[in-house]
């Protein structure tokens, strides 16, 4: 059969498409056509808007000066030890499913249980220690400290928890290494239009949290228990190629992020006595800093110890060694996790050690278990909590300071997100939803988004109907259980207690008659004020639990009514609460803007804070709310100059309020000086709207009439101002020009002449005949212009002159860097450790004795296990001046957020009083510290750049009296 001959495919000859091809062929593409015009017409391209330009150059210059950081020297090994990826998130968020897909990513090997650190091959120059971050507080801060990427797990089906808060609120003040949000369970929405508005509003939340334009992955969603394959591979990518600009603290110190602990205690000491102080061997990369031997380290949590032995072995997960290849082959995409079980057979310096498989690990598993029983022994029968403990503390500093509470010195400004308890109903979890006040936006958002919602399950609930289909019902019965978790609330009786000092604005009348509706319908609400995170040293062990309870780990409902009260479910109790927000709202309605201003006022604030303390149960705060308006109006009065008084000059004092003028103290050290009441009476009195004039001026004196004359142009002015003056520089600046009326023709000077002096006027003519003598002239001028044009650009025009400092000093360093490896490169590693100490990169073995046994029998793989090098710091030190100033003063100047914990050093604390420290360039920095620690000559380790952390070393605190601490 003859075949049929198929239409040809005709090129298009017109449309944008056809021209834009056309003019590529052609060879100059659209920017040579903008070149020409350009040329052709420069006023079309004249500067247009001179805004749009400044707006423009603006823009430029904030790019190029973000570019510039201060060159940190590099002093990564050639090898570089393996990054840490810690994974951070709420409970059952994603974490370990995220960290087994990782894996399987990279190396194609699937965990079952990841336990500890698992150090993998990522690619042809970079390993990754991926952890998987608990929600305890102690976790969080060994983690944030080592860290050099955090994922930060987000499941936008519920949206920010506090975890996320909290360890952000950490990494702040241990140096914020670079975070990337990760949105899991994003196949809950069933809605295209509300997914995509969930990111939007998280995105947004993330930013502010984090950074403008912070990396933010979406995991939409799972197949077979395991997130997008693509997905995973892209998130991997990204993690492999990522640069990380090294953190201070980090390189300045040796650190190891234990991966395996070896008990070496001889049994039959232990069978002797059980709970002798065992030796150990820790294994783990050094990162950081170079470590000596037998140096010292510190195991937060544990204590300091001496290494009794280092010993480096070699690499469990080596890089590849040949570099040309374009991918890894599977034989080198190794994965190291001794305490995960992988790996079979692992060889030591003095042992072979056996995988035995899941018996063994089962074995463990019990083992573990029962220690956890220990710990919850010790929370029951713990007395007093550890935030009570720290609310009773109080710390003097200097001899004759009034001792400082917690509500002295704690910060108003931090704005961490109000956290709302949430009952899951399906799985009885506690989960601590963070909410956001000040947003009202998003409030309604919710509404809409819940109507929409109702409407989604409505569709839903439909179409399982026509089709029967019963997967869809139970997914749908998980939505809407969990739109029903939301609404068992119970609140709590501090929140109540703390509604007082802000309730007379309308916003919070509004909130607490939202309150009664809700407890109208009986809903239950857990609501806590931003907690501060409070963490319990964890050398009691117990701390750990306690801070996980915290953290939300309790379920049920007995850890919920424990912490909390049920507060206004009686009928009656709402009856009474009722006629009292009546009287309240009667009260504020008359002074509320006098009293909202006064309510600004911090001292008040602490002062009305303390008159709460005293306040026990939920509904005394609306006891006695006339008499309380009436005395904060009274208050207010003294604070705002009173017009009444300056007018009338006397007005009616109570003692009280001279009492409390007497009383006035900042910080419990500085004494407010305001002029004391009989001064002021008598300033009052003199009318300062009068103008008295002592001495008016004699006009017929000459000199008088004199500087008046010189006011008017004729005057003596100064020869800038001179009238003259300027006439005759005009008329040099305007030359030649024709009177077009009388035809006069005027002659001006040439310019050239003027510097040379008067005397050669008359050779004017001659000048302008000799030719050749002009046209040196021009050169001159030319080659003048020529040098000053260079200056300028040397100075300004490519306006890098920072970046050429910046490169110079780069280059320098980079030299100086190449030098040192070059010095030891060809030793052999044996007498580069004499020399240098290990080199961050090893795999070191380091044996420490005298460990306490709890340590070892309470042994959990999900802690870190972090030995930090002490000292090594003297680089990093700067001098202050310490100054204790209350903090309202720098409100305005403090932008950063309030950080709720600090470690000194390696050490972990719990601290609650914060004060501010000027430094020697009068910035002011932020700074909490445990008293006990403070004293001349120590070093801080806190929040103290914009950049990250530092380290400082106080110059003087006098007489830093300590009572009662925790
Ligand atoms: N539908 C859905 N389920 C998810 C998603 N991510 C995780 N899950 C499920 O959530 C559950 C908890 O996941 P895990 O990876 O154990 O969470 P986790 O954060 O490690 O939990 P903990 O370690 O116990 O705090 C698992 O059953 C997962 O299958 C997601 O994006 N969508």
């Amino acid at each position: 059969m003859e075949e049929k001959e198929q239409k040809k495919h005709r090129k298009k000859n017109s449309g944008t498409k056809a021209n834009k091809k056309r003019k590529r062929q052609q060879g100059d593409g659209g920017a040579g056509t903008e070149e020409d015009a350009r040329k052709r017409n420069p006023k079309a391209f004249a500067v247009q808007s001179a805004v749009r330009m400044a707006r423009n150059f603006h823009r430029t210059q904030d790019l190029k000066t973000k570019k510039h950081h201060i060159p940190v020297v590099d002093r990564t090994p050639l090898e570089p030890p393996p990054v840490v990826v810690v994974v951070v998130g709420p409970p059952k968020v994603g974490k370990s499913t995220l960290i087994r897909c990782l894996i399987k990513n990279f190396t194609k090997q699937k965990l079952t249980e990841i336990r500890g650190p698992v150090t993998i091959v990522s690619g042809k120059k970079r390993r990754l220690t991926i952890i998987e971050c608990g929600c305890d507080i102690n976790t969080m801060i060994d983690l944030a400290k080592v860290a050099d990427l955090v994922l930060m797990l987000i499941d936008a089906s519920f949206g920010f928890e506090m975890e996320t808060f909290e360890f952000l609120n950490i990494c702040q003040v241990h140096g914020f290494p670079k975070i990337m949000g990760v949105l899991t369970h994003l196949d809950s929405f069933r809605n295209n239009k509300q997914l995509r508005k969930v990111k939007k509003k998280l995105k947004h939340r993330f930013w502010t949290e984090v950074y403008q334009g912070a990396k933010l992955f979406y995991l939409s969603g799972m197949v077979y228990a395991e997130y997008q394959k693509q997905e995973i591979r892209n998130l991997g990518r990204f993690i492999s190629v990522m640069k990380f600009r090294p953190l201070t603290w980090q390189t300045s110190h040796p650190y190891v992020l234990a991966d395996r602990l070896e008990d070496l205690t001889n049994p039959e000491d232990i069978r002797l006595n059980p709970k002798t102080d065992r030796k150990v061997s820790l294994y783990g990369y050094l990162r950081g800093a170079h470590l000596k031997n037998k140096s010292q380290v510190h195991i937060p949590g544990v204590g300091d110890f001496a290494l009794s032995e280092v010993s480096f072995l070699p690499d469990p997960c080596p890089l590849p060694d040949q570099l040309k290849k374009r991918s890894l082959n599977e034989k080198e995409k190794t994965i190291y996790a001794p305490l995960s079980g992988v790996g079979g057979v692992v060889y030591d310096k003095d042992a072979v050690y056996i995988d035995l498989g899941p018996n063994y690990i089962q074995q463990e598993q019990q083992r573990a278990a029962k220690p956890s029983h220990e710990l919850v022994q010790s929370l029951i029968s713990t007395n007093v909590t550890i935030d009570s403990k720290m609310s009773t503390s109080r710390v003097s500093l200097f001899t004759d300071s009034k001792p400082l509470a917690i509500e002295d010195v704690e910060s108003k400004e931090f704005e961490m997100p109000t956290e709302e308890k949430v009952i899951d109903a399906e799985t009885g979890r506690m989960r601590r939803k963070a909410v956001f006040t000040g947003d009202q936006n998003e409030e309604s958002d919710e509404e809409e988004s819940d109507e929409e919602e109702e409407e989604d399950e409505d569709e839903v609930e439909e179409e399982a109907d026509m089709s029967g289909e019963e997967s869809d019902c139970e997914e749908e019965n998980e939505f809407t259980s969990r739109r029903a978790a939301k609404k068992i609330k119970v609140e709590e009786q501090h929140k109540a207690s703390e509604m007082l000092v802000f309730a007379d604005s309308d916003d919070d009348l509004e909130h607490s008659e939202d309150d009664k509706d809700n407890n109208e319908e009986k809903n239950v609400v857990v609501k806590k004020k931003g907690k501060s995170m409070k963490r319990a040293p964890k050398e009691e062990r117990e701390g750990k639990s306690t801070a996980a309870m915290d953290s939300g780990n309790c379920t049920g409902e007995d850890g919920i009514s424990s912490e909390y009260e049920e507060v206004e479910t009686m009928d009656a109790d709402e009856e009474q609460s009722k006629d009292t927000d009546e009287e309240c709202e009667g009260t504020s309605e008359e002074d509320s803007d006098d009293a909202e201003d006064l309510l600004k006022e911090d001292e008040d604030y602490v002062e009305d804070n303390n008159a709460f303390e005293d306040t026990v149960g939920a509904l005394k705060w609306k006891e006695d709310l006339k008499k309380k308006a009436a005395e904060v109006f009274l208050r207010q009065q003294q604070a705002v100059p009173n017009l009444l008084k300056l007018v009338y000059g006397t007005v009616v004092q109570t003692d009280e309020d001279e009492d409390d003028d007497d009383n006035e103290e900042l910080g419990g050290l500085f004494h407010v000086s305001r002029p004391d009441k009989e001064s002021k009476r008598a300033a009052n009195a003199i009318d300062c709207s009068k103008f008295t004039v002592e001495s008016p001026q004699d006009w017929d004196d000459d000199e008088v009439m004199d500087a008046i004359r010189d006011c008017f142009v004729t005057g003596k002015w100064e020869a800038d101002k001179d009238a003259e003056k300027l006439l005759e520089e005009d008329e040099e600046l305007y030359g030649d020009f024709e009177d077009l009326e009388t035809g006069e023709v005027h002659k001006g000077k040439p310019k050239e002449e003027e510097s040379e002096g008067e005397n050669e006027e008359s050779d004017e003519e001659k000048a302008n005949e000799a030719a050749p003598a002009e046209e040196e002239k021009t050169k001159q001028r030319l080659e003048k212009k020529k040098k000053l044009k260079e200056r300028f650009d040397s100075q300004y025009d490519d306006g890098d002159a920072d970046a050429t400092y910046f490169d110079d000093l780069k280059e320098e360093m980079q030299k100086q860097a190449e030098l040192n490896r070059a010095e030891f490169e060809d030793q052999d590693d044996e007498i580069r450790v004499q020399y240098e100490g290990f080199r961050p990169g090893m795999y070191l073995r380091m044996e420490i004795e005298n460990m306490p046994c709890e340590f070892v029998v309470n042994f959990d793989p999900h802690y870190p296990m972090i030995l930090g090098g002490l000292g090594n710091s003297e680089g990093n030190v700067g001098y202050i001046q310490m100054r204790l100033k209350k903090h309202r003063w720098h409100k305005k100047i403090l932008k950063t957020r309030d950080p709720l914990i600090f470690s000194l050093g390696w050490r972990r604390f719990q601290t609650v009083p914060l004060y501010y420290i000027e430094d020697h360039n009068g910035r002011h920095r932020l700074l909490k510290y445990t008293p006990e620690h403070m004293h001349c000559g120590s070093t801080i380790w806190g929040p103290i750049t914009p950049q990250g952390t530092g380290f400082l070393a106080v110059q003087s605190v006098s007489n830093t009296t300590v009572s009662d601490c925790v």
